[in-house]
């Protein structure tokens, strides 16, 4: 079950949409990535298809990175184009290099596998009470805008003998989260993950975000923010568990 509710806490006024379990963990829309594509470029070069490579060039990665940094430099050239400014100023000298890296970091996500970051920390402890990974920090950028959206993710499995280490549930949210996303998908794809690599008897990730594409232009909401769940297993199946879980995140630790 996924539940996406706005402005509050009370999610059960949200809207529902159910999603078929077992979807596949790619970027969720079905395109190939633009690092996937780099790297089918980078091959053909590697390959000889890519004409003839000096001994001093830069490895076919490095020269494709090289190229792609290149077109995005000249898109945010254009943009300093088209909101008047004269990207020949001082101040705007270097801006097109420093958009492009900085996007470059917000979408790394499209570049980093579930299996690389899990890195086989998956420990068979016999473990079967729920494990919480509360308040994990997430920016993320929207699909339609481009603009961030941010706030923090929860997420909670009941293991099924095997745990993983904690960092990694952190880990699993900042790979999706650093992609063009929707909100509900970043969710669900967090949720799926961590099914796809403990199958463990249910998993529950809660997203709170403020969108800034309606807290700075558009709507004008700054007060705003969307609550997004995905309940999978036991956190779908059986309501004192699901509750037990809504009542651990509304829970202020002491340390805080
Ligand atoms: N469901 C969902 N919608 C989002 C998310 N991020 C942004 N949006 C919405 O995407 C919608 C895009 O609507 P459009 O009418 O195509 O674009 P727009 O004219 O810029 O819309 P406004 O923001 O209402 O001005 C808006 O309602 C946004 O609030 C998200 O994570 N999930
Ligand atoms: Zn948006």
């Amino acid at each position: 079950m996924t539940m996406a509710a706005s402005n509050g806490s009370n999610g059960s006024k949200g809207a529902r949409a159910s999603y078929g379990k077992g979807q596949s963990i790619g970027n969720g829309n079905g395109k190939i990535s633009p690092m996937a594509e780099a790297s089918a470029l980078a091959q053909q070069v590697a390959d000889g298809q890519g004409g003839g490579v000096r001994a001093d060039a830069p490895s076919p990665v490095e020269a494709d990175v090289d190229a792609t940094l290149g077109v995005m430099k000249s898109a945010v050239r254009e943009l300093l184009v088209g909101v008047g400014e004269n990207p020949e100023r001082e101040g705007l000298l270097r801006t097109p290099q420093r958009v492009a890296e900085a996007m470059r970091f917000l979408t790394q996500g499209y570049n980093q596998s579930l299996e690389t970051l899990v890195n086989g920390a998956i420990f068979d402890e016999g473990h079967n009470e729920m494990v919480l990974v509360r308040d994990i920090d997430l920016f993320s950028l929207c699909e339609h805008h481009m603009l961030p959206f941010l706030g923090k993710a929860h997420v909670a499995y009941i293991p099924n003998q095997k745990v993983v280490g904690l960092s990694k549930l952190a880990r699993i949210v900042e790979m999706y989260a650093r992609r063009l996303q929707v909100q509900e998908r970043l969710t669900r794809q967090v949720a799926e993950a961590v099914e796809t690599i403990l199958e463990p008897r249910g998993v529950a990730v809660v997203v709170e975000a403020t969108h800034m594409c309606m807290v700075m232009r558009g709507v004008q909401k700054p007060s705003s923010w969307t609550v997004t769940s995905a309940m999978l297993g036991v956190f779908q199946d059986d309501q004192k568990t699901r509750e037990e879980f809504l009542n651990l995140i509304r829970h202020q630790p002491s340390f805080h």
